[in-house]
């Protein structure tokens, strides 16, 4: 059983969060690179500007590198390569939210599955840790093409969301996110899912969000500067970058499809993504929308209300404890995977 460890933590602005230690995953598989001992994963831009974000939000790495790693692990000397850091830290990010919020795996569950490459670390500590006989009770609902492959291809039962009776809700979602900020705020959608994304989230009891230390950002907009994702009506898209301009978008532009695929990326709505990069987003206060900077929720409401705009890769607003009977956008926890091996979690 894990051991919660909640600390009130209050930072600069008065933000208020907890984070939470538990006891890292004790079945996690030696598989993949290893973490080098303290200090030689090199230091990175993002690793810097994460670091002083939390000194500054008073954070700090409650759990301890290598303690959930098996011993053979901990007495590696070698020093993985930058990709492989990435891949391991979304990995133990993975192992350690699905311990948490699985255990003690229920029958019957019905999970939501995000897109992208931290969810199919999700999918193996799901297959891993759920033992076989409760596995083959519980149902998997994807968010896109991406995730409804990755979910049959692990022997999973497949479900859609269409197929949700109303009033009904999924236990747990568990999703990535390419920028998380202390307020649980996400920016999502690199990947093109983030309409199926939302709806999945917001048809769950709560949403768990996985990811590696590169997302995590005092303010949206800081680390991920392509912009926030929106999807958008094909015929709608001139009309729509325009809008973008006139509220201050720094260059939006309808994301290219190469080289995969000539013209516009295609989602699997049928729609196109224009990215639109702002200022980084306030997390309180309100907008100086002269100045083009704004606050999440005041954009988010902005955005959404742009005709021919189909969804947007903000979520914002509520987290599942909060809206209680689903609908609710943002994360109840967040879980970094970070360079030293350690897994930070910050909670609604
Ligand atoms: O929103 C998403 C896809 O639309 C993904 O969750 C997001 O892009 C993170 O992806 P990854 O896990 O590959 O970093």
């Amino acid at each position: 059983m894990n051991k919660h460890h909640h600390l009130l933590l209050r930072g600069a602005s008065s933000l208020t969060v907890s984070l939470c230690k538990r006891s890292g995953p004790t079945h996690l598989p030696p598989a993949g690179p290893l973490f080098p001992s303290s200090g030689a994963g090199g230091t990175t831009t993002a690793a810097t500007i994460v670091s002083n974000f939390f000194s500054r939000h008073h954070h700090s790495t409650l759990t301890s590198p290598h303690h959930h790693l098996p011993k053979t692990a901990r007495m590696s000397t070698t020093t993985p390569s930058p990709v492989d850091l990435i891949e391991q830290s979304k990995r133990l990010a993975a192992f350690q939210s699905v311990t948490a919020h699985l255990v003690p795996f229920p029958s019957r569950t019905r999970i939501g599955i995000g897109s992208g490459s931290t969810v199919i670390y999700v999918v193996e500590a799901i297959t891993t840790l759920v033992p076989p006989t409760t596995l083959s009770t519980m149902t998997f609902y994807p968010t896109g093409a991406q995730s409804e492959q990755l979910i049959e291809s692990a022997g999973l039962n497949l479900q859609y969301i269409n197929k949700l009776p109303p009033g009904t809700l999924l236990d747990v979602c568990f999703d990535g996110a390419d920028e998380v900020d202390p307020n649980l705020n996400l920016i999502k959608g690199g990947g093109a899912c983030l309409w199926q994304e939302k709806i999945v989230a917001t048809s769950s009891k709560k949403f768990v969000c996985v990811a590696d230390f590169r997302k995590m950002s005092p303010a949206l907009g800081t680390m991920w500067k392509k912009g926030i994702p929106i999807e958008v009506l094909p015929l709608a898209a001139n009309r729509v970058l325009g809008e973008l301009e006139r509220m201050g978008s720094l260059g939006p532009k309808v994301r290219p499809g190469l080289p995969g695929k000539a013209g516009a990326v295609v989602t699997d709505n049928g729609m196109w993504i224009v990215d639109a990069p702002f200022r980084p987003l306030r997390v309180e206060g309100t907008s100086d929308k002269e100045k083009g900077e704004w606050q999440v929720d005041e954009l988010a409401d902005a955005l959404i209300k742009i005709p021919g705009v189909a969804e947007i890769g903000l979520f914002y607003g509520k987290n599942g404890n909060q809206a209680g009977e689903g609908g609710a956008q943002k994360p109840v926890e967040a879980y970094f995977g970070m360079e030293d091996g350690s897994v930070k979690v910050l909670s609604a």
